[in-house]
């Protein structure tokens, strides 16, 4: 028995019953991560405090916008790339500041060239105020790049058709935001997001929105598959603890989402047992 396996404290060893949580991993398009946290790289304050963030943080994924770091052979941004590749972290181009599919296309094509992947993060801007998606071109769009043997993952809302529209069209994973990007507001609409997760049954990441570790924990109580963050990271007095601090919360509200919460209940029930019925047993 390893330490995975028990339960330990001075006192006693308890053997966990159930191994399903160690074994537990995010799996999207038939590929394992690590972590069940995808983390943006924009805007930390420095080189080393996006490095020692990520090396915090350890996620399974960090998501680069092409168009915003530039090209990888000018000599402002090499060392962006030189950095990217140090930290070993499997890396999914984005589309950040795409308005249209043409645009998104041609940024993708570019990013499989330059980072070798086939993952992309469709992000296709409706309206640049709320940055909201622009839910009426997305299905097609996703639709293109699956048949260019892409790994799509689309940046969307909470909406049910259009995120079942997106699976219609063979996307593996749904990433509806939680709120604008960059407001850190948390899940706006959590009905429509738990609604979301009953209904599909795909792997779903939250994406964007989130500015509390709490939030994080809440959707992924909810059932979500991961989340991915930037701004909260970014901007955080501390990005290296908060990095460590939403990648804990992520773990939490997994756990949490395995072990079958309680339902919570309208009157008050003693929890001091009664004597001689120290334990509930259902009839
Ligand atoms: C980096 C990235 O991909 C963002 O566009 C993403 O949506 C994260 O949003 P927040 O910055 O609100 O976490």
């Amino acid at each position: 028995m390893n330490a995975v396996d028990c339960y330990q404290n001075s006192a006693m060893t308890i053997p966990l019953q159930n191994k399903l949580h160690s074994a537990d991993t995010l799996v999207l398009y038939g590929e394992t991560f690590a972590s069940r946290l995808l983390l943006g790289t924009s805007r930390y304050p420095s080189p080393q405090v996006l490095e020692n963030a990520v090396r915090s943080a350890n996620p399974g994924m960090i998501t680069v916008s092409l168009r915003r770091q530039g090209s990888a052979t000018t000599e402002a941004h090499s060392g962006f790339w030189d950095l990217l590749k140090k930290m070993a972290v499997p890396v999914l181009p984005n589309t950040a500041g795409c308005h249209s599919p043409q645009e998104v296309i041609a940024t993708a094509k570019m990013a499989r060239e330059v980072f070798e992947t086939d993952w992309i993060k469709l992000e296709l801007i409706g309206d640049d105020y709320t940055l909201q998606p622009d839910t009426l071109r997305l299905v097609a769009t996703a639709e293109t790049l699956i048949r260019d043997g892409f790994k799509v993952l689309p940046y969307c809302t909470e909406d049910l058709i259009l995120c079942q529209r997106l699976v219609d069209v063979g996307c593996q994973a749904v990433m509806p935001w939680a709120a604008p990007i960059g407001t850190g507001q948390g899940p706006l609409n959590p009905y429509a997001l738990q609604l979301l997760r009953d209904r599909l049954k795909v792997p779903l990441l939250v994406d964007a929105g989130l500015g509390l570790p709490s939030h994080a924990c809440t959707v992924m109580e909810w059932g979500y598959d991961g989340v991915l963050l930037n701004t909260a990271v970014a901007l955080a007095d501390d990005p290296i603890a908060m990095a460590n601090a939403f990648a804990m919360a992520v773990q939490a509200g997994r756990s949490a989402h395995l072990s079958g919460a309680m339902k919570a209940q309208v009157s008050a029930q003693a929890s001091t047992p009664l004597v001689g019925t120290p334990f509930w047993h259902q009839e």
